[in-house]
């Protein structure tokens, strides 16, 4: 019987292809400070410092590559089975290289850049400098086209409309400790699966949970 699912997916999606979480033990904001690099405040503060953080995650990206969890999920999506909308909290675009489309990315994008005077969008160079001109506006006002902390996530109607009127409503590889996107869970009315290495922060709101590493588990659930 076709579903409407509603998929979440965080960083532990992208572990095994080799790009950092966040708050594991190893993870990006033991080495980085995030106000300093992941709020509006801080890149006013030092933009080159910021550029130099998102060049060297962007670096990673490039290098990375898609695995078996990013593959299941375009699949699932794709065979058209069920009606499928993928949201990430993720900024690299390993779904979309292995075979997602329409990916709602709600966190924005390593490989988009942003103009912070006239709003225009296009291709992030693959390192960005403060002085870049804006290809509209010629503002020398370039940043990344990411949501950083304090700012509003993208698309945020299209997807809390897609969670809460799905079948089904899935988290995958995500903490649950960053909002709103920890509180969907709470809007979803059908039935909600967390898939993660290990219980999230939000795991009792969750119906049923499947715990192990995304690659396995995800092409486990897929089939
Ligand atoms: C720290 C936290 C307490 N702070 C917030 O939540 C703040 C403030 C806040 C708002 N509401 C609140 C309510 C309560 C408390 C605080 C708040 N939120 C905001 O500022 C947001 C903006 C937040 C976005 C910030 N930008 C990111 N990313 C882009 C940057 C960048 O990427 O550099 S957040 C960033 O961190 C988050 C990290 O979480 P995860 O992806 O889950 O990664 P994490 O490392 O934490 O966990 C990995 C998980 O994977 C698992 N795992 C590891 N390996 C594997 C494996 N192999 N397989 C499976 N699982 C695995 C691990 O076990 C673990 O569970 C992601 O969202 C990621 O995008 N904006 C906002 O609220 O605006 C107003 C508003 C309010 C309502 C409606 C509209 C607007």
């Amino acid at each position: 019987m076709a579903m409407k699912i509603a998929i979440l997916t965080g960083a532990g999606v992208s572990a095994e292809s080799g790009l950092g979480t966040f708050r594991d033990k190893d993870g990006l904001w033991t080495k980085y400070d995030l106000n300093e690099v992941a709020t509006p405040e801080g890149f006013a503060r030092n933009p080159s410092l910021v550029h130099e953080f998102y060049n060297a995650r962007r670096r990673n990206a490039l290098e990375a590559s898609h695995n078996a969890a990013h593959t299941a999920l375009a699949a699932l999506q794709q065979s058209g089975r069920h009606d499928v909308t993928l949201i990430t909290q993720n900024v690299d675009d390993l779904h979309e290289r292995a075979g997602a489309r329409g990916v709602i990315h709600m966190h924005g994008e390593l490989m988009r850049a942003l103009c912070a005077a006239c709003g225009h969008r296009w291709d992030a160079p693959e390192a960005m400098h403060p002085q870049d001109p804006c290809p509209a506006c010629t503002a020398a006002r370039t940043r990344p086209d990411i949501v950083w902390f304090g700012e509003i996530p993208y698309h945020m109607d299209r997807l809390a409309g897609a969670v809460e009127t799905a079948d089904l409503f899935v988290a995958i590889g995500t903490s649950a400790e960053v909002y709103p996107a920890a509180g969907l869970v709470e809007i979803a009315r059908g039935e909600t699966l967390e898939i993660n290495l290990a219980p999230s922060a939000r795991a009792n709101a969750f119906d049923t949970h499947r715990y192990g590493p995304a690659s396995e588990v995800v092409p486990a659930w897929v089939a």
